[in-house]
């Protein structure tokens, strides 16, 4: 499995199915500003309600190929092995294709994340168990704390103000290195210090 983290703003995906598990999965789309297609002859109620908000689209049908062909991104959660089996062979080598009934088919996973501002951490286990991925993110919950939102947001400027200077590599490096200092992490006056020194 090859780690990475996608931009999909303003890109087709589609979720086929209309149960708890799509649900589930639709979430985390709508959060990265995905424009979310679900196909499904049913659907839950909570699903429903984003259709009636305007978050998402429906279309009230079994799947059929032209549902998925513009799609950037597909999750097949229909409670059907074989369905989802088909669409991950018709698209697999060209679309993102995820399968939420079989482990060891679709091109990617879905990992276990939280997320504190600009920072992200995801833990999967490649199907052995989304019980220990959701128990590992839970505990990393506790110490990357929600005060981490800030220090990401401190840490970016910094990146940015470093990266547009013109200080040599080498004084780049130092300088971003300095930045992950434990003393930013706690201190403000720290953090105002060390954007002065830079020049903010
Ligand atoms: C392969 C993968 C495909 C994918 O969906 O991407 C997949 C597949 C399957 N999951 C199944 C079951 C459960 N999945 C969960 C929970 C989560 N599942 C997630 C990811 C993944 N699940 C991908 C692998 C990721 C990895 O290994 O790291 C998480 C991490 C992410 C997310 O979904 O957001 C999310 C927790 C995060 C959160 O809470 O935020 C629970 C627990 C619960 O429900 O609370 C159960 C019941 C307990 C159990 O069965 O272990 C079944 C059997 C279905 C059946 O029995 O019919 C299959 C099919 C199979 O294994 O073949
Ligand atoms: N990956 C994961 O994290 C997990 C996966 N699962 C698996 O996810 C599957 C789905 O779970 P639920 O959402 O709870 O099931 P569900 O039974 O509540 O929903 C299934 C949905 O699929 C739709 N559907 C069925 N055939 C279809 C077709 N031909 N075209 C379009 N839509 C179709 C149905 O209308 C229904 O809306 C389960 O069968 C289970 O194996 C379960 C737990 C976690």
């Amino acid at each position: 499995m090859y780690p990475i983290t996608l931009k999909i703003e303003g890109k087709p995906c589609v979720v086929v199915g209309g149960g708890k598990i799509a649900f589930h999965k639709i979430g985390p789309l709508l959060e990265a500003k995905a424009v979310v297609t679900v196909v499904s002859p049913e659907i839950i109620p909570e699903i429903e309600y984003l259709y009636l908000d305007g978050k998402i689209n429906v279309l009230q049908k079994e799947v059929q190929d032209d549902d998925y062909k513009n799609a950037f991104l597909i999750i097949a959660a229909t409670n059907s092995p074989e369905v989802n089996a088909e669409i991950y062979d018709k698209t697999k080598d060209t679309k993102l294709i995820n399968v939420v009934t079989d482990s060891e088919i679709g091109n990617f996973h879905i990992p276990a994340t939280f997320t504190r501002g600009r920072l992200q951490i995801s833990v999967a286990t490649g199907g052995a168990s989304p019980l220990l991925a959701q128990k590992i993110r839970d505990e990393l919950k506790e110490k990357y704390d929600d005060t981490y939102e800030d220090y990401l947001e401190f840490l970016y400027e910094v990146r940015m103000k470093i990266k547009q200077s013109l200080l040599s590599k080498e004084e780049k490096q130092e300088l971003y290195k300095e930045a992950i200092d434990e003393k930013y992490k706690h201190s403000i006056k720290e953090r105002n210090q060390f954007l002065m020194h830079l020049g903010c």
